[in-house]
Order: structure tokens, then C-alpha cells, then sequence
């Protein structure tokens, strides 16, 4: 209740005021300090309130229509098939029908969903555990946009990086900017992981096959170096020169382990064949910590910043993507790429929840995972070219959303987040298909594209390449949802003992949502739909989307394995300190890998 009430009262103050604590800091800390206090004190959950309720109780009535019969009602279909911006979203096949989406409109009031979506454009710190706004909108806004945290407009300070990006990018395309030896830089590392790397390659596999972006990247080649394994730093630089190669490093925090380490291994491939100064014109760094960045040895006027308002699985929009996208492609193209996430983000913020695209995919993804009990979701792109966004979809959605506490710290009486996964089509057809047909029930996104990059039309063939894939795009979902009966199977002759094998129990749920074309302005659109409905199934579930505690645990395990390879080789410490299983593998480990270097050597990847 009095949760409620502070989410419900704040964000209307700020709206008309600018947020309230803005002028005195110490005072806003403090404040933020007692409103979280508050919110500790007032743990009623969203379980606990009747339209959650009401919803838990229609399970049983839904269950009772199968979704081959809610498929019939054409009223109904029609209502759930939406139009916005060229995208169509259809979303006829969720276990659904008017009276649950009544239900989840009355549940997103009782999370006080629209005031916590204000919350967000409006900079207040919901990310609560580490007192920070969350305003990756903020990036991709146009220049005349006010979108303030804090007291200040941050419009002006994204537009002051996006314009140094552009004019660095110009630089190094046109071959104004050159290296250490005089050469043209055309050939890009991206040094990255996590948030700093999932993105980026989500995009540049979506905008590689585009014929207007492949044209502006003529002649030059961009790579991802995530991995610490030394074999991801060996492909890196296969074939690559490092006269004619630029390095990125992108890290948010400068401090990731595989990262800095990656980004030391470069450095050193560069110095190595060109010298120490080389280091000035073949790295730059985007990252919040310019200190740590001029620390590194990279001259902070090289260094692109971000904001920590930006969560790493959030920040393709900002220059950890846009940097090393405009190097690829040329500014112009990324600008379209933020004007379509900017489009959705406009969307969003504004249109009613009944034909909201986000909001409607978050709440039924809600109802899918919490109420009717399907944990899992796989995102089915029928487009080769979005290969690399069911990877990027993973941590944005199970990094905000895996999470066992409600926003103030007490553990959550029910399950937030999904289990995501996926595959092209109609390559995960070959593949998983099987379960998501007869075996476990998986919600599905089926993403189609109406013109594809390619036209192959075979003589003869009426049906071109693309027409075959989508022909399975819209076939997959109709398979899902009617199944197939025995009934059926006898009419067709099917003999008896194979009729429990070939039958299809159907009532599977999933959406489809087709992009007109896949360019630089749907990735964007694409890419904010998601990141949106993600935050709103958060903000139903009442937890905090925007932290990741989750990820610590593991990274100072592996700094005292670390620490003890050290000791071990250098001083020839025996392993100790862990349990007897990591002892005895650690051992076997240390024993195996021979000969041990007992005093640090540089050995650079080999180029394979
Ligand atoms: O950008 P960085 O600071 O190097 O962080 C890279 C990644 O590190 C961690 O694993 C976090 O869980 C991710 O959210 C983050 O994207």
C-alpha cells in the first residue's frame, strides 16, 4: 500500500517539478535512503493483491478453451493484432482471450505499471541498489528532447558524444586519421564483453547483410574480441595487420577481468610490431571510467564516455555500440538504427497499455511464465541475419529479470524471469522443435521479415528462397497452436500404435511480429521492443530489472584461483584454501600443464 503510494505520488511530482531531491544532493541521498527504508518496511508483494488473484483463478477457465477454439473467434483475433510504425504485431495465439487481458490490464494498475514506466523517463534512481536512473532512452532521444535525471538535461551531453563519434568515425573512413605507419585504418577489434559485446554483434550480424549498410562498410571489416580464451584472441586477429587495424576497448566499469586482459593482449600485438607510441592511434576506449581508461595508457581524448545511467546489457545506443557500428558503417546508417529505437521508446511512453506493443508482450509473457507455469520463451527470428539477437535477448532478460528478491531485498514468494533461448529459422526446427511440439510447453516469438535482404528465385520456381522460409514462419505457429488430434491422424489412416506418437496436443502458445524489412530503423525498433518489454515484466514482478548482483559471486571465486595459479607457480605454494573437489581438480590441473612458467613471458595468439 504505501509502496504504492510513494511510486504513485513521486513521479507525478516529478513531472511537473523536475525530480523533487534535485538541488540539495546530500538531502536527495537521504531521501532516497528513507524512501527505501519505506519501501523495506511495506513488503506487500503484487502476489498478495486481488487482481494477481483474480488472475490465478482464471488460469482454471482458460484452460478449459483450447486455442484452436479461441481461434475460431475471428472478433478476437482481430483484437489482438496490432499495427505500429510498419511493424505488425499478432499475438492471437497466447491461451488468451478478452477477460485475461482485462485481468493484466487490472494487474499492471495494481503495480502501477504506468507510474513506474514515467518513473524511468523521468530519471528517478529505480535502480535502487545502486541509487542510479535508468535512462537508456535518454540515448537514442532527439536533440530537442528533454529527458533530465537529477536536475540536468541529459539530452545535450549523448548528443555531444554522438557528435564526436561521428566526426572520429569520419576521420578514420575517409582516411584522415591514419596510423602509426601512415596507413589507412580499415580494419576494426572490438574488445568487449557481457553488455559490451552482445549487443554490438547483434547488430552488426543484422546490418552486415543489409545491401545500403554492406555498401557503406565496403572494404573494411569489423570483429568482436569477447572470450579470454587465447583461441577468441587468435581469431581476432587473424589476417589482420596491426598497421591497418583499430582497436576498441569497451568496458563500462575498465575493470573486467577477460576485457582488460584482452585489451593488454592487443596492446601488446600492436606494440610489438609498432612500437609503444603506436598505442596513441591504433586504441581507443568507450567506457564511464576515463580515469582508468588514461590509466591503461589510452589518451582520454580518444576515449568516447557513457553514463552510469546506462546498464551494460542497455548501452548498444550508446557509444559502446554507435563507436564501433559508425566505424563499420558509417554514422548516417547507426542514426537510423536510434531513430527506430527512438520511435518504439515514443511508443511506449505513450500509447495506451491496449495497444502498447511492449507492454501488451510483457504482460503476456507474465501470464505465460507466471500464471499458466511456463518458465521458458524461445525467440525464433526466420531471418538468418538475426542470428545473434536470441544471444543478446538472453542477457537482457535473465541479467535483469533472473532475480529472487523483490525490489526491497525480500525474497519473492513466486518465480521472476524466463529461461531464454533460440535459433533461426528454420535451422531450430531441425533442432529443438521436437520438444516445443510434443514435449515441454515453450512460449514462442516468432520474428518474420515481409522483404528479405536477398532475392533468390530459382528458374522454375515461382516460390523464391525467402518465400520457403517464411512459408515456415507462418506455418510454425498454426502447428503450435491446433495441434493435431487422433481423430485426425485415423481419417489420414495413420495405423493405431503410431496415433499416440504423431499426435499433437496443440495449445501452445506464441506471438508473431513481422517487420516490414530488415534495416538499420527496425533493428532499432526491434532492439527497444525488447529491452521494454523486459522492464515492464520486471516492474510487474516488483523486482529490480536493473542490477545483476547475480554475476559477483563467481568473479571473486575466480580471482582466488587466480591468485592461488599465481602463488603456486610463482613461489610453488601448494593449493589450498578451497573444498577437497576444486583442490583435487586444481592439482590435476596445475600437475598436467607443463612446463609451468615460473616467471611471466609474453607469448602473443597466433594468427590462425
Ligand atoms: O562493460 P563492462 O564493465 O566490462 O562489463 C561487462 C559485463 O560484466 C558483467 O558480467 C556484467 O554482468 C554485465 O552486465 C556487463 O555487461
Amino acid at each position: 500500500m504505501l509502496r504504492g503510494l510513494i511510486w504513485g505520488i513521486l513521479p507525478n511530482l516529478s513531472r511537473r517539478t523536475g525530480p523533487w531531491y534535485s538541488l540539495n544532493p546530500k538531502a536527495a541521498k537521504r531521501e532516497r535512503f528513507l524512501s527505501a527504508k519505506l519501501l523495506m518496511a511495506s513488503s506487500t508483494f503484487i502476489c498478495d493483491t486481488q487482481p494477481w488473484k483474480d488472475l490465478k483463478a482464471h488460469v482454471e477457465d482458460i484452460k478449459k478453451t483450447h486455442l484452436r477454439d479461441l481461434m475460431n473467434d475471428h472478433e478476437r483475433c482481430k483484437s489482438m493484432m496490432l499495427e505500429f510504425d510498419g511493424l505488425d504485431l499478432d499475438y492471437s495465439r497466447q491461451c488468451a482471450n478478452e477477460h485475461t487481458m482485462e485481468k493484466l490490464f487490472t494487474l499492471a494498475e495494481a503495480a502501477h505499471l504506468k507510474q513506474k514506466i514515467n518513473s524511468m523517463f523521468n530519471g528517478e534512481h529505480i535502480n535502487s541498489t545502486e541509487d542510479r536512473p535508468v535512462l537508456h532512452v535518454a540515448l537514442r532521444a532527439s536533440r530537442d528532447e528533454v529527458i533530465c535525471t537529477d536536475g540536468k538535461n541529459v539530452v545535450p551531453e549523448v548528443w555531444k558524444v554522438l557528435d564526436k563519434i561521428r566526426d572520429f568515425s569520419d576521420r578514420i573512413r575517409s582516411g584522415s586519421w591514419v596510423g602509426a605507419t601512415g596507413k589507412t585504418l580499415k580494419d576494426v577489434i572490438a574488445v568487449g564483453i557481457g553488455g559490451s559485446y552482445l549487443g554490438p554483434l547483434f547488430v552488426h550480424t543484422a546490418l552486415q547483410t543489409n545491401p545500403e549498410a554492406a555498401q557503406c562498410a565496403k572494404g573494411r571489416q569489423l570483429r568482436f574480441l569477447a572470450n579470454v580464451d587465447p583461441i577468441d584472441a587468435a581469431k581476432s586477429i587473424s589476417g589482420f595487420n596491426p598497421e591497418t587495424t583499430l582497436v576498441v576497448v569497451v568496458s563500462k566499469t575498465f575493470t573486467t577481468a577477460e576485457t582488460m586482459l584482452n585489451a593488454r593482449t592487443l596492446r601488446e600485438w600492436i606494440t610489438a610490431a609498432l612500437g609503444p607510441q603506436a598505442v596513441a592511434k591504433h586504441m581507443v576506449a568507450v567506457s564511464t571510467n576515463l580515469l582508468l581508461v588514461e590509466k591503461f595508457g589510452i589518451d582520454p581524448n580518444n576515449a568516447f564516455a557513457f553514463w552510469d545511467w546506462v546498464g551494460g546489457r542497455y548501452s548498444v545506443c550508446s557509444a559502446v555500440g554507435v563507436l564501433p557500428l559508425s566505424l563499420q558503417y558509417g554514422f548516417s546508417v547507426v542514426e537510423k538504427f536510434l531513430k527506430g529505437a527512438n520511435s518504439i521508446d515514443r511508443h511506449f511512453h505513450s500509447a495506451p497499455f491496449e495497444k502498447n506493443i511492449p507492454v501488451l508482450l510483457g504482460l503476456l509473457s507474465v501470464w505465460n511464465s507466471t500464471f499458466l507455469g511456463y518458465p521458458a520463451r524461445a525467440i525464433l527470428p526466420y531471418s538468418q541475419a538475426l542470428e545473434k539477437f536470441a544471444p543478446h535477448i538472453q542477457q537482457v532478460s535473465m541479467e535483469s529479470n533472473g532475480k529472487g528478491v523483490s525490489i526491497d531485498g525480500v525474497p519473492l514468494p513466486f518465480e521472476a524471469g524466463e529461461i531464454d533461448f533460440g535459433e533461426p529459422g528454420t535451422n531450430g526446427q531441425h533442432s529443438f522443435y521436437q520438444l516445443i511440439h510434443q514435449g515441454r510447453v515453450v512460449p514462442c516469438d516468432f520474428i518474420g521479415v515481409v522483404k528479405s535482404q536477398q532475392s533468390v528465385y530459382l528458374k522454375g520456381e515461382i516460390v523464391s528462397n525467402h518465400d520457403e522460409l517464411m512459408s515456415n514462419f507462418f506455418a510454425q505457429p498454426d502447428a503450435l497452436a491446433y495441434g493435431k488430434t487422433p481423430e485426425q491422424l485415423r481419417s489420414e489412416k495413420v495405423p493405431e500404435h503410431l496415433i499416440p506418437h504423431k499426435t499433437f496436443s496443440g495449445n501452445r502458445p506464441s506471438f508473431c511480429l513481422l517487420l516490414p524489412f530488415l534495416n538499420a530503423y527496425n533493428i532499432g525498433q526491434l532492439l527497444a521492443i525488447y529491452e521494454h518489454r523486459i522492464a515492464v515484466e520486471g516492474f510487474i514482478w516488483g523486482i529490480n530489472s536493473f542490477d545483476q548482483w547475480g554475476v559477483e559471486l563467481g568473479k571473486s571465486l575466480a580471482s582466488q584461483v587466480r591468485k592461488q595459479l599465481n602463488a603456486s607457480r610463482t613461489k610453488g605454494e601448494a593449493i589450498e584454501g578451497f573444498n577437497f573437489s576444486t583442490m583435487a581438480l586444481l592439482t590435476k590441473y596445475l600437475e598436467a600443464k607443463s612446463p609451468i612458467p615460473s616467471e611471466p613471458v609474453t607469448t602473443l595468439p597466433k594468427d590462425i
